[in-house]
């Protein structure tokens, strides 16, 4: 802490002080010999304190099935510590009263106090903590800072909280005039009243934003989280309006600190929500106006439920999207590949794959086969049938040559009724077999027309291989050697393939 403020505070003769039941409390709390006797002894002395646990014992809070009727039972059944940490708590709440000149509204305070005790005790239980009955206690105290500081420097607090009680704000506003904030004052305030070491470290860590932010064993570590969640949580209830940032951040926090998802804060703020009648009752403040439950919860829903909904939908369909459009651009950048009227692949495709492939066989030294490929008559077909059936022979030979073609064969038009398949580390033998296969699909099975009439079509088909016997001086010859060798098919009587025959 800030050495300036340090000493102030402990020469300032105005510091909040302990109840004289509080203290006899806190005093019974260290010793380690008090039993029930010893406790019922110190309540009796404030009549108010005792009726209030003999309330609290049969209150559905604390769910007993027997009714209790005396101090001793009560305590019993609360437990020693549970009870200590009760008559504490309400010896404590409004004890302290506003200094002269503050500008702080004590009785906000205290709600705020309330809830946030309340709500730490809820959540410790949904989190597993095990004595989550004292993180009532702990967040209770939490912002007892807020008080010290108020006392110490009334007219500089004032000055803090004109900013606003919202928390982050009032932290960050605290850090500026003081150096400083609440949490580190309320710790050194429950370390001069001679309260628990856990409790000193709860409230010091208060402020805590994820897990790494806390050390401690397990327990301490999820107690102060929730600690911390309750802090947030009770300024729902006492925002005067909706604020979907502040619900959304707590369901983040939730997450964070805890791993609660939005259906279990959901809850919880109902939880919360169903105990403030019992708790506005037990310490006479009024918490949160019965009408304002009802909005908070429905307001909570619509955030965290309703709206995660939305949210994870919108991510959704926005990656749906995504992919969409990756598979729209991924279309149009094979349809620029493609030839429209057949699907083969297109001129400018076929010279950019001839180029790549020529280099690849050169450096790797594996032959490169390449077939040209025309049909026969093909302008009888045309005339005979129409420039439509002469389409659809088309598209059909294509399919067919696709068909016998492998995945990294490609088969492309090269213009007119001319098509060129380029096979990438293909021998001439294994070339001319597959081309063979290819003829005779073609030649054994008629094309059927959509109009119902079948007609029989050829193909003559010339063979070139680069690197296997001759090495050509670029793509372009390699292709025009097929071409040569379609000539030789087309003299020969068509319906043929015919390998190119170097000199
Ligand atoms: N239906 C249609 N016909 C086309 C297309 N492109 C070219 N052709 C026709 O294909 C025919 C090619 O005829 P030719 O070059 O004389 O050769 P052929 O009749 O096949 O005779 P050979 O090659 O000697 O067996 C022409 O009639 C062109 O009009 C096309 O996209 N669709």
């Amino acid at each position: 802490m800030d050495e300036a403020l340090l000493r102030r505070l402990q020469l300032c003769p105005d510091l909040p002080t302990l109840p004289t039941v509080a203290m006899k409390v806190v005093e019974l709390g260290r010793d380690p010999e008090a039993g029930v006797p010893e406790v019922a002894e110190v309540v009796a002395l404030d009549p108010a304190l005792a009726a209030k646990l003999l309330r609290i014992a049969n209150s559905p809070l604390y769910a007993q099935r027997r009714k209790v009727d005396n101090l001793r039972q009560a305590l019993m059944l609360l437990g020693l510590n549970s009870a200590l940490t009760l008559a504490l708590s309400f010896s404590l709440v409004g004890a302290f009263g506003a200094p002269a000149g503050s500008g702080m509204d004590y009785r906000r305070y205290w709600q705020r106090c309330l809830l946030c005790g309340m709500a730490s005790r809820v959540i410790g239980r949904r989190a597993g903590v095990r004595r989550y009955d004292d993180l009532f206690l702990a967040g209770l105290l939490q912002d007892i800072g807020m008080l010290v500081l108020d006392a110490v420097a009334s007219e500089a607090y004032t000055r803090v909280i004109a900013w606003g009680m919202e928390h982050e704000l009032l932290i960050a506003s605290e850090h500026e005039e003081f150096n400083c904030d609440h949490a580190e004052v309320g710790a050194w305030m429950l370390e001069q009243w001679g309260m628990p070491d856990s409790l000193v470290r709860a409230v010091r860590l208060s402020h805590a934003r994820t897990r790494d932010d806390i050390s401690g064993a397990h327990d301490e570590v999820l107690g102060i989280a929730c600690i911390t969640l309750a802090g947030w949580l009770a300024d729902i209830w006492l925002s005067d309006t909706d604020d979907p940032g502040l619900t959304f951040r707590i369901g983040e926090l939730a997450q964070q600190l805890l791993g609660f998802d939005a259906a279990t804060v959901h809850e919880l703020i109902d939880e919360i929500g169903a105990q403030t009648p019992e708790m506005s009752a037990l310490f006479e403040v009024e918490l949160v106006d019965p009408q304002r439950v009802r909005a908070v919860l429905d307001h909570a829903r619509e955030v965290l439920l309703v709206r995660n909904l939305q949210i994870i939908h919108e991510a959704a369909e926005a990656r749906l999207q995504a992919e969409q459009m990756a598979v729209r651009a991924r279309l149009l950048e094979e349809r620029t590949r493609r030839d429209g009227l057949t699907g083969a692949f297109n001129r400018a495709y076929l010279e950019e794959t001839l180029a790549r492939e020529f280099r690849l066989a050169e450096d790797g030294g594996w032959p490169l086969s390449v077939a040209f490929i025309d049909l026969d008559y093909f302008k009888k077909v045309n005339d005979t049938w129409g420039h439509q059936a002469g389409d659809e022979v088309l598209r059909e030979v294509v399919n067919r040559l696709m068909s016998q073609a492998r995945y990294s064969d490609v088969v492309a038009r090269y213009g007119g009724e001319e098509f060129v398949i380029v096979l990438p580390g293909i021998r001439r033998d294994s070339a001319r077999m597959m081309l063979e296969r290819l003829r005779a699909d073609v030649a054994n099975r008629p094309i059927n027309l959509p109009s119902g009439e079948a007609i029989n079509v050829t193909i003559s088909v010339g063979l070139a291989t680069h690197n296997e016997g001759a090495v050509y001086a670029d793509a372009e010859t390699l292709v025009r050697n097929a071409d040569r060798a379609v000539y030789d098919a087309k003299r020969n009587g068509r319906n043929r393939v015919e390998v190119y025959a170097d000199s």
